[in-house]
């Protein structure tokens, strides 16, 4: 039998990954593929925090460049991801695994409110728990969240499932040369500016001790190859 190399996880889910090929929103059928991965590993016996992103629906950032306020415009990219965050919990209910979505934004008659001693009773029971909202605070990015929810929760890594198979010498879609790396520290990815994640939340995993895993969430079997500590996409460690 497979056995995994983490008790507890973060897994930060990027927001545009959802909407797959279509231009914006969330594909069903993508998410269905996805949670039947986290399922996967669910069944590993490993327990499981999603930090969900928004970009799929609305970047603050976005916002504030076409004139919006941006504590205005963050929060709506924070209302967006609990959207994301409930289409989520909604496919692991269809596909018979139990979640539990807490916001870091009160909306009591709709989702949890982000309770730590609940959320680590949750995974303790085998629920999977899916964190929206992402820190409660404008000017901060899911990323960073997941930083922040791993470190709470004592998760041992931060996996970024996202576009790109890994953290790359420059951004891979704008540098056909840009090279990936094995490994990399967070003295090296932060010196080196690497946008692939916000230097908040790799400051924050590098002062926790908490690594991080980049990988691609297209590439089918990914998640549970890194779980089970296989070489998957690139390692940040400290
Ligand atoms: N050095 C780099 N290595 C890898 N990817 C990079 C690098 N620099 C920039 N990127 C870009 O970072 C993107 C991933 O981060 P981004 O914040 O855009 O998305 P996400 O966090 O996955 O999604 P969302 O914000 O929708 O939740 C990649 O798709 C890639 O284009
Ligand atoms: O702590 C947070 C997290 C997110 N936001 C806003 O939400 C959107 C979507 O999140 P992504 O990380 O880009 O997927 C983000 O652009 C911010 O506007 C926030 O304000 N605080």
């Amino acid at each position: 039998m497979s056995v995994a190399a983490y008790k507890r996880i973060m897994l930060k889910l990027s927001g545009e990954a959802l909407m797959g090929d279509d231009a914006y929103g969330i594909n069903e059928e993508v998410v269905s593929r996805i949670v039947a991965e986290i399922a996967e590993v669910t069944r590993l016996g490993v327990q499981v925090g999603v930090v969900i992103g928004g970009g799929n629906i609305f970047r603050g950032m976005k916002g504030a460049a076409s004139g919006m306020d941006r504590a205005t415009a963050d929060y709506m990219g924070m209302l967006a991801t609990v959207m994301n965050a409930m289409a989520l919990a909604d496919a692991f209910r269809r596909a018979g695994v139990e979640a539990r979505v807490q916001s870091a934004l009160r909306i009591d008659q709709v989702v949890e409110p982000y309770i730590r001693g609940r959320a680590i009773r949750h995974m303790e029971e085998g629920r999977v728990v899916i964190f929206a909202a992402g820190t409660g605070n404008p000017f901060f990015t899911t990323d960073t969240a997941a930083a922040l929810r791993g470190s709470e929760m004592a998760a041992q890594i931060v996996l970024k499932a996202t576009k790109v198979d890994g953290v790359y010498t420059a951004d891979p879609h704008k540098d056909p040369q840009a090279q990936r790396y094995h490994r990399i520290s967070f003295d090296e990815a932060i010196g080196r500016n690497l946008a692939v994640m916000d230097t908040t939340a790799f400051a924050l995993c590098r002062d926790q001790k908490l690594p991080i895993n980049v990988f691609s969430i297209f590439k089918a079997g990914a998640l549970k190859r890194v779980v089970l500590g296989e070489d998957e996409g690139t390692l940040v460690h400290s």
